[in-house]
Formats: structure tokens, sequence, C-alpha cells
């Protein structure tokens, strides 16, 4: 786009967006540094238009030299001048000062114009009247004192950097020499600057530490045009670099062509808004808005880049291969983008924001750092895993070494163990990850990896002691396992028996089965390398199980604390010391007996009321008389038979008492309360197996005196022998009396009078007196069907009649002297139920029903009918 713009307009106001159209349309932002800006200044219709047309062959609006000198130009107008390419020359003219259009007192839009042409412009034309040198109020004295005043007081401009070149252009040359003119301008321009207020840092400052001075000289354009234009084509060579005395100056605080339209708005803002900003501030807000810009572009242009988006993905998804150097490439190359953008710019601004490009751009990366971070972690611990896995498990120790093998360089020596193994596969573990870090390293960004390291450190520590800790449950679990079944059975067993020893036994039971677990333990954990506190815990572990299990096993027995001492009085009491069943014959001292199975139990209950692994001697000894004591209050005469066995329970009042003296609560079995009632329990059915045992005795000393006198056995077998040896010679007697005990038996048997009678001798007599004749006539008729096949198969009845008169002696023998025989198999009926009966009693503490022992005594009793009735008799 070429042509004029007004840059500002006659009433101030800026045309923002047509200075970015026409930046743009000169494609200014591509010349870098390589631009300048040149403006005139002066007074009104001073031939301003005019010069700056000639010289650069712009088209500024000049004044038709007949129409008067009315004002032409109204506010900031630019243009490009197509006379000079290099550099690119940008051409303001201002309105001119002392305009009659404006008044007298308007005077501020020149100031602000000329201001602004002072900020902007690299080359100031200063357009003179050479008749005014040297007049205090002509040449524009005033203005130009203005504007240094506030140049420096609105811009601050660091002196010795970047001048503006002020060039003094004379018009209408006299035929004063130049020099002349020269020298008296500059002496007025030094009492010019002496004179103006400066603020404190410029008060030593000289005038060239801002401006640089140039002069040129023209003759008038009316009269002179052809000398005009041709001095001005010389002129125009110093806007060139060409010429020596060339008015072009490079700095490097110049703006680059990109800034220039955020340059002119922001200058015309302060100037306008009358802001107290000073020009490195202004400089730095310039600087700052473009250098965010370039930082912006710079990080969308590393958004879509190829490279960085494959980067990235990968990254997160797995470890890529030397990640740290494609990253620290693609870094750079953002970074030296914006430096390449930003060079020109106020180098405080530009460093800080290419370190928060930097910071960004890192921040990006740091995301798939962390993630390769991760990826090598896993990595480093999954080979850890591969190579500790097969030695743990159990697998051959030559298979965990040629797996870790790929961890790291071959080693061919034996694996002594699991922590000699995993001690070296962490070695090679962590001397992988260091390797991995080199890989990741970006070298401008030198992240700090120390926290990832010991990130590693203790991954691999932690799986190592994962396996370890795995192994010592595995085989503490074992060792648990053996010692439960060394104690189960035999533990038991001892309980069930109760021996007089039974704690001294369980001791070494457990002290047994303690070495068969330590034994499992040193075995399982080989090459494990347990330090003194991990088997010190799993030892004292071990021991706390083992401990827990027998105690278990005593809990339980002390809870079937009633039972146990039952059996051991059905033991005692049923069974003499060989072993042997008791008859409670006639003679049988039944009192000591129960005295003795009395003691027994209460030792049982005893056993069972503390736990008497690691308590002391005494406080078992104690709670033995204690308990024992329970066994003596049984009468006088008991208590004189137990005292020597018992001893002197005086020290302890197990009957009033709570509690055991000095035992610890959780030593404590059955306390003294709960073993008074298991003892009352106790005593009432041992009262009723002994009050059996008696009856049974008086039964068989009644048995025994129904027996007839010796002497009438006597009378009988000598008054009677002849008749018996008639009938035995006699065939048909023999037959005769067989046929009459058969028959006589039957009826009896038929009509159970044995079980009739037990109603009463009254309601028996009238029970058989009804049924006595159907009797007679069924055996009568089973009879004569016996004699029947008799007279068919004589041989067949007689053997039938010799077997029943046989069975018929042996059971009147049976009758007469065995009943004890009878007593005895109920008894050790009982003692079969008596495992039956223990969890019954246990639960209820209540007596075993007798119907459960009559079933059980029925059963015994079918083999014996006679004993059976025998039995109910005595009930
Ligand atoms: N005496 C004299 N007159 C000149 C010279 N150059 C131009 N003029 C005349 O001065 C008048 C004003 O010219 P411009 O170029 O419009 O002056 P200006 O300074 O741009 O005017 P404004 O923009 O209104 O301030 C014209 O009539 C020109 O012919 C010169 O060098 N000497």
């Amino acid at each position: 786009m070429g042509g004029i713009l007004q840059v500002v307009t006659g009433d101030g106001q800026l045309n923002a967006d047509q200075i970015k159209a026409f930046i743009d349309g000169h494609k200014l932002a591509e010349t870098g540094v390589d631009y300048q800006v040149v403006a005139i200044t002066g007074p009104q219709s001073s031939g301003k238009s005019t010069l700056m047309n000639i010289l650069f062959g712009t088209k500024f609006e000049e004044m038709d030299a007949l129409s008067g000198r009315n004002q032409t130009t109204k506010g900031i107008w630019l243009a490009k001048s197509d006379k000079i390419d290099h550099p690119a020359t940008l051409v303001m003219d201002l309105e001119g000062s002392d305009g009659r259009e404006r008044g007298e007192d308007d005077t501020s839009f020149e100031r602000q114009s000329a201001l602004f042409a002072l900020a902007v412009a690299d080359v100031l034309l200063v357009n003179m009247w050479a008749k005014d040198i040297g007049r205090e109020t002509g040449a524009g004295k005033p203005l130009l004192k203005t504007i240094f005043q506030v140049n420096l007081k609105l811009f601050e401009p660091a002196p010795n950097k970047q001048r503006t070149v002020l060039l003094f252009v004379f018009r209408d040359r006299t035929k004063t020499p130049l020099s002349r003119l020269q020298q008296t301008w500059a002496e007025d321009l030094t009492r010019m600057w002496a004179s103006i207020a400066k603020p404190p840092q410029y008060e030593d400052s000289l005038f060239t530490d801002f401006f640089e001075v140039q002069y040129a000289a023209l003759p008038n354009f009316e009269d002179r045009e052809e000398e005009f234009r041709a001095e001005s084509v010389l002129l125009r060579r110093r806007f060139t670099m060409e010429e020596e005395d060339s008015l072009v100056r490079v700095s490097n605080d110049k703006l680059p062509g990109h800034a220039l339209e955020l340059h002119i708005e922001k200058c015309w803002e302060v100037i306008k808004e009358q802001k107290d900003l000073n020009l490195p501030a202004h400089k730095v807000m310039v600087a700052n808005i473009r250098c965010a810009q370039i930082m912006e572009d710079q990080l969308a242009a590393l958004a879509e880049d190829q490279a960085w988006l494959q980067l990235s993905a990968t990254a997160l998804a797995q470890l890529v291969p030397a990640f740290g150097a494609t990253a620290a490439a693609l870094i750079s190359s953002c970074i030296a983008g914006y430096d390449e953008e930003a060079r020109y710019f106020e180098a405080g601004v530009r460093q800080a924001k290419r370190e928060e490009l930097v910071a960004r751009v890192l921040a990006l990366f740091k995301v798939a750092h962390d993630a390769q971070l991760r990826h090598l972690q896993a990595k480093v611990l999954h080979g850890v895993k591969v190579a500790l896995e097969p030695t743990h498990t159990g697998s051959s120790s030559s298979a965990a070494m040629s797996s870790s093998s790929s961890m790291g360089p071959a080693n061919d020596a034996p694996a002594p163990g699991f922590s000699a193994h995993a001690a070296e596969s962490r070695r090679k573990a962590l001397q992988q990850f260091a390797h991995g870090l080199q890989d990741l390293f970006v070298a401008v960004a030198d992240w700090d990896t120390q926290a990832a390291q010991h990130e590693m450190v203790q991954s691999i520590d932690a799986y190592i002691e994962g396996l370890k800790q795995a192994k010592v449950a595995e085989v503490q679990r074992l060792a648990e396992r053996c010692l439960a079944d060394a104690l189960a059975g035999p533990a038991i067993s001892l309980l069930d028996h109760a021996p007089a020893d039974l704690w001294p036994r369980l001791g070494k039971l457990l002290a047994s089965a303690a070495a068969k677990a330590e034994q499992v333990v040193s075995e399982g954990l080989v090459g494990y390398d347990l330090s003194e506190e991990e088997q010190y815990a799993l030892a004292t572990q071990l021991d706390s199980f083992a401990n827990g299990k027998l105690e278990g096993h005593v809990q339980e027995a002390a809870h079937t604390a009633l039972s146990r001492m039952k059996d051991k009085f059905t033991e005692v009491f049923s069974r003499d010391e060989k072993g042997m069943p008791r008859a409670w014959g006639p003679r049988a001292n039944i009192p000591a007996v129960t005295q003795r199975a009395r003691l027994a139990s209460a030792k049982v209950l005893a056993q069972l009321a503390i736990l008497r692994i690691g308590a002391p001697q005494e406080l078992g000894e104690a709670v033995d008389r204690a308990v024992l004591g329970l066994a003596a209050d049984k009468g006088p005469e008991e208590a004189s038979s137990s005292a020597a066995e018992i001893g002197d329970a005086a020290e302890f009042d197990i009957m009033s008492a709570s509690e055991w003296p000095q035992a610890p609560a959780a030593s404590v079995l059955l306390t003294p309360s709960q073993c008074r009632t298991l003892w009352r329990q106790f005593a009432s059915d041992a009262n009723y197996t002994v009050q059996q045992a008696m009856a049974t005795q008086d039964a068989n000393r009644a048995a025994s005196n129904r027996m007839p006198p010796l002497w009438a056995i006597l009378a009988i077998a000598f008054l009677g022998f002849n008749e018996l040896l008639a009938v035995l010679y006699n065939p048909l007697w023999l037959i005769l009396f067989g046929i009459l005990f058969m028959f006589g038996r039957t009826v009896y048997l038929e009509l159970d009078i044995d079980a009739e009678m037990q109603r009463g001798l009254l309601p028996g007599f009238i029970s058989l007196s009804g049924k006595f004749v159907p009797t007679i006539q069924a055996v009568t008729q089973r009879t004569v069907e016996a004699a029947r096949q008799f007279i068919n198969n004589p041989q067949a009845l007689a053997h039938q009649v010799q077997h029943q008169m046989s069975e018929a002696v042996a059971a009147v023998a049976h009758a007469n002297g065995d009943a004890a025989d009878a007593v005895d198999a109920e008894s050790s009926t009982r003692q079969s139920e008596a495992s039956l009966r223990r969890r019954r009693d246990d639960n209820g503490g209540v007596e075993m029903t007798s119907s459960h022992l009559e079933k059980h005594a029925d059963a015994a009793s079918l083999a014996n009918p006679t004993a059976s009735s025998e039995r109910r008799k005595t009930k």
C-alpha cells in the first residue's frame, strides 16, 4: 500500500488500524532494523512539505505559492520514500508551528507533534529560516526548548544510547557562511540546553548526550528552484549509507520494524495523555508486548511441531531411545527462534521473556520427561523381578542368574542365596537406571533426578523386602503347621488321660514341637540372611503361636473338665488296679474305692484349673492342695482317709475364694468358683454311680442268700440219688421230665412272670390270670406239634430238647451266681457311653438321663435276659 497516511488527525486522533496496514503494506516488519524514520518540524508554511517531497519523492500536500501562507498540513502524516530503498525510509510530515489557524494560545498540538517527531524519528529535520539564526524569538527556539525539556521529563532517554540525529536545515540560505550560522546556532543550542529545567539525573548531561547535531543549508526554493533541487539530491544521499557524512546510524537499541506500529501508538499515547512515563519504560513496555508475542508465537509453533508431537506421544507410552538429545534439540530450536525474533528489544525484557519461554517449554517437556522416568523405573524394577522371582520361588539359582544377566555383564559365579543374589541384582539395576538417566538427560533443562533415583532405590528395596517377608511368612506358616501338628495329637491324648505329671509332659511336648519348628525355619530361610531382630521376632511369634495352640487345647479340656472328671472317676471306680472290671461282690470296699476315684477326679480338676507352663511350681502346688480339698469335703470318715494325700489346705480356702492367689489372669482356666460348681455337678453324678454300685452289691448279697442251705443240698443229693438214677436210667421218665420242663419254662417265659411281678403282687396276679389260659393253650398246641414232629423225626426232637435243657440249666446257674456279671456289663456299657455323655454334661452340667442308660443296659441284657430282669429288680 503506497500513498500517504495520516498518522494523527488534526484533532489528535491516532489512526492505529491504518498504521498497521501501512506497515504491513510496506513489509516493514521484514526489514528488522534496516529502516529509518525521517521527520520534519518547523514553522508553518516554511516549505517543509516541499522539501520532503523533493528529498524523498513523497507527495505531501504543498501550499500553492499563489494562495498565500495558510496552513496546509493538518496533523501528522506518513509516507514511504520511493527514492531510498536501503534503508527503508519512512517520511513524516508534521503540522507547522506558529499556525494562525489554531491561535496563539493553542500550542499544545504543535508541542505534541514536535515531541512525537522527536521520539519516533531517527532523523529529525528542523526547518529554520536562515535569517532567523541569532534572533532570540525566531527560529522556533521556544518550541525546541519545550520539546527538549518535555522529552527529558517524559521519556527519560539514556545518555549516549541511540541518539536522535537533529538535522537543522537553514532555508533561504543567505550570504552568511554556513559555518558562521552553525556556530551561532550551536551557541544558541548550548544556552537553550543550559536554561531548561532538567530532571536530577540529567543535571550534568550535555545536549550531545542525547542528540547528534547536523546541518544543511538550502537556497530559496521559489527563487532558485533548480539549485534547490540539485542540492536536495545531494542532501538525499546523506540519508543512505553510501555517503561519508551519512545520517544513518546503526544502534543496538533500535526497535525492529515489526515493533514500529506499537512504538508509534505508545509514543502518541504517552504524549497525548501526558503520562509521566520515561522512554526506557516505554521501550520496556513495547519490548514486553512484543517479546511476549514472540514467545507465544514460538510456543504455538512448538505445539504444532510434528517432531514434538510425536516425541511427547511416544514418551507417554513407552521409553524413547535418546529422549534427552531429541528433547534438547527441540527446546534449543524453539529458544533460538525467540532469540532471533527478539534480538532488537530491550535486553532485560528480552532475557526475562526468554527465561519465561524456557520455563514454559521445559514445563511441556517435563511431563514427557517424568513419563520417561516412570517408564525407566518400571523397566529397571521389572528386570529385578525377572532376576529374583525364580530364586525366590525356588527355581535353580542358575536360572535366576541367567535371567539377571540380561541386566548387565554376565556373572557365572553361583548364587549363594537370596540375599546375595538380591544385592547383586540391586547393584545392576541401579547401574542400569543410571545409564537410563543419561539417555533422559536434557542439557537445557538439567532437571534434578535425585528424587527419581531415591524412588528407584526405594522401589527395588521394597520389592526385595517384600519377597523376603513373603518367604518369611510362608516359612512361618509351615513352622506353625508343624507346631500345630506336633502339639495337637499328643497334647489332646495327654489331656484325655490326665496323668499326674501332665504339665511337665506338656512342657516337654512344647519344647519338642518348638525344636521341630525351629528346624523348619532354619531350613526354609537358608540364604535369606535374617537379622538378629528379625530372627528374634520370628522366634517370638512362633513361641506365641505354640503357647497359644497348647493353651487352646488346655482351655478346651478345661471347658470339658466335668466329663473328664467323670471319666477319671469311672476309670478308677469301675476297674481295679489291674484294669479289670469290678464285680462289686459282697466283700468289695465301695467307700474306699469311691474316695480313690474322687481324689483322682479332683486331681484332673486341679490340673485344668490354671496354665502351668512357665508358672511357678508353688502356684501349681497351692492350686492342687486347694482343689484336692474339695474331695476331702465329704464327711469326716472320707476326709480323714484322704488327709494324707491332700495335705494341708488351710492356707487357701477354696470354698470362699473368687480367684487363685498370685495367679496371673491370663493363666487362669477355671476360677475357684467354677471349680466349686464343677465339683458339685461331678459329685452328684458320682453319687449316683456309687449308689448303683452299692445296689448291685446288695443284689449280689440277696442272690447269694436265695441259694438253698448247704445241708439241704447235701440231703437232696443223698436222698434223691436213687430217684435221680432211676430217672436217668429210664428213657420214658427222662422224656417225660424233659417235656414237662420245657412246657413249664415256655409257659413261664410266655407269661413273663418276672416282669408282671415287678408291678406288684396283686396287679401281677390279675394280669397273669387274664392271659394264663391263652398261654397254656398256645404252649400246649406247640407241644403237640413238637410231639408230632418227634413221631415223624424222633432224633431231631431229642436233639432240640437236649439243647433247650442245657440252656435252661445255664440260665438257672446264671440267675443264681452271676448277677454281678450283669452289673459289670452295665458298667462297661456306661463306660462306652462316656464320651457321648461328656459333651452333654459339659454343656448343661446335668446328669445323664436314665432312659439313655437303660437303652445301653438293655442292649447288654439281650444276651442275658435273666440278668436284665435282675437289674430291673435292683432299680
Ligand atoms: N521563501 C521560500 N518559500 C518557499 C520555499 N519552499 C517553499 N516555499 C513556499 O512556501 C509555501 C509553503 O510551502 P509548503 O511546502 O506548503 O510549506 P509547509 O511548511 O509545508 O506549510 P504547512 O504545512 O502549512 O506548515 C509555498 O508557497 C512554497 O512555494 C523556500 O525554500 N523559500
